[in-house]
């Protein structure tokens, strides 16, 4: 157990929490012993969070992102705590718009997103990582590559042992488990594997984990993830973090609240207007904008019933 000081007090370790029981969370301390360490259910713990661990008490230290999503209900859940990159997976059948709300969600985190275009062993895979490349090519790191194959894993490896942190979203059948599973050999992640931690004699299902990757870097496995599907962001966020869009981060629109539509002094629509924003991209903002800004009205309709 913990290391005791010179008055035979527990002396606080510094460490990363790099699973999540549910009722415990398995810390990795800087010494590289891991250790088991009980938590009260919904402590607000997560993976990838830094704390100290002074006998049996966690104390949790300030995050540099929070990664989270919000449920059906409009809960708000916290998926993981410092991550640096966020990997979008895209495949044929993805919905228009994903990724673009999905850049916007990241960037919005502190994130800086990535692109994976997978199941590129398919002919038309091929062709919307092609068409994505076209888009985005300029905006961010963008990787066509093929889970079941391995075809174009290499850069992916490549990028992520600059000693990133990441975690993969994406709609269902994407491929994140497959991908996963191709970068990280041993992982394990079926919930029997884990019966020798169910020392709490309890029920311990939701897991996530954070895996290091054999050449460096590090992978968040987390089974809310799996449903990023419609990928909540706000309109001012929107607005802000469109890919593409720089105008209002550099405060080149008038209005730092600016939503590019009508507003005076505008640079989204004088560089619309002058082709260095194509006007398919522009049209694809205001849909977006449009279905964000009816989403929001619906919920505050909600609140106000209550
Ligand atoms: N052709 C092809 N199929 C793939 C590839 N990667 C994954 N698949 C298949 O796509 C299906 C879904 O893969 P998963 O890895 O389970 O996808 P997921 O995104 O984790 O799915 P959820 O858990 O539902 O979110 C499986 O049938 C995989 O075999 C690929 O590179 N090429
Ligand atoms: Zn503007």
């Amino acid at each position: 157990m913990g290391n005791k000081n010179q008055h035979g007090k527990d002396e606080a370790e510094q460490g990363l929490v790099v699973s999540h029981f549910g009722v415990a969370v398995e810390v990795l301390f800087e010494t590289g012993e891991r250790r088991m360490v009980k938590v009260k259910r919904n402590s607000g713990h997560v993976v990838g969070d830094q704390v100290t661990v002074s006998g049996e008490v966690l104390t949790r230290l300030a995050r540099r992102t929070e990664l989270s999503r919000r449920d059906a209900r409009g809960g708000i859940h916290l998926l993981a705590a410092n991550l640096d990159v966020l990997g979008i997976v895209l495949a044929p059948g993805t919905p228009s718009g994903f990724l673009d709300r999905a850049i916007v969600a990241a960037r919005a985190a502190g994130l800086a997103p990535f692109v994976v275009c997978n199941k590129c062993d398919l002919a038309e895979a091929e062709e919307q990582s092609r068409a994505t490349g076209s888009v985005y090519g300029g905006i961010l790191p963008i990787f066509p590559l093929s889970a079941a194959t391995g075809a174009g894993m290499e850069p992916l490896r490549d990028y992520l042992r600059q000693g990133h942190r990441g975690a993969f979203v994406g709609t269902t059948g994407v491929g994140k488990s497959s991908l996963m599973n191709a970068l990280c050999p041993e992982l394990n992640l079926k919930v029997g594997a884990l019966s020798d931690y169910n020392w709490t004699g309890r029920h311990t299902t939701t897991v996530s984990s954070l895996h290091a990757l054999p050449g460096g870097g590090e992978l968040v496995d987390t089974p809310g993830f799996r449903d990023f599907g419609l990928v909540d962001i706000t309109a001012p966020e929107l607005a802000a973090w469109f890919p593409g869009f720089e105008a209002l981060r550099d405060h080149r629109c008038r209005f730092n609240d600016c939503r590019h539509r009508q507003e005076p002094g505008c640079a989204v629509r004088d560089e619309v207007g002058s082709g260095t924003i194509s006007e398919e991209r522009y049209l694809t903002y205001l849909v977006l904008l449009a279905e964000v800004e009816a989403l929001e009205e619906a919920a505050q309709r909600r609140n106000w019933k209550k």
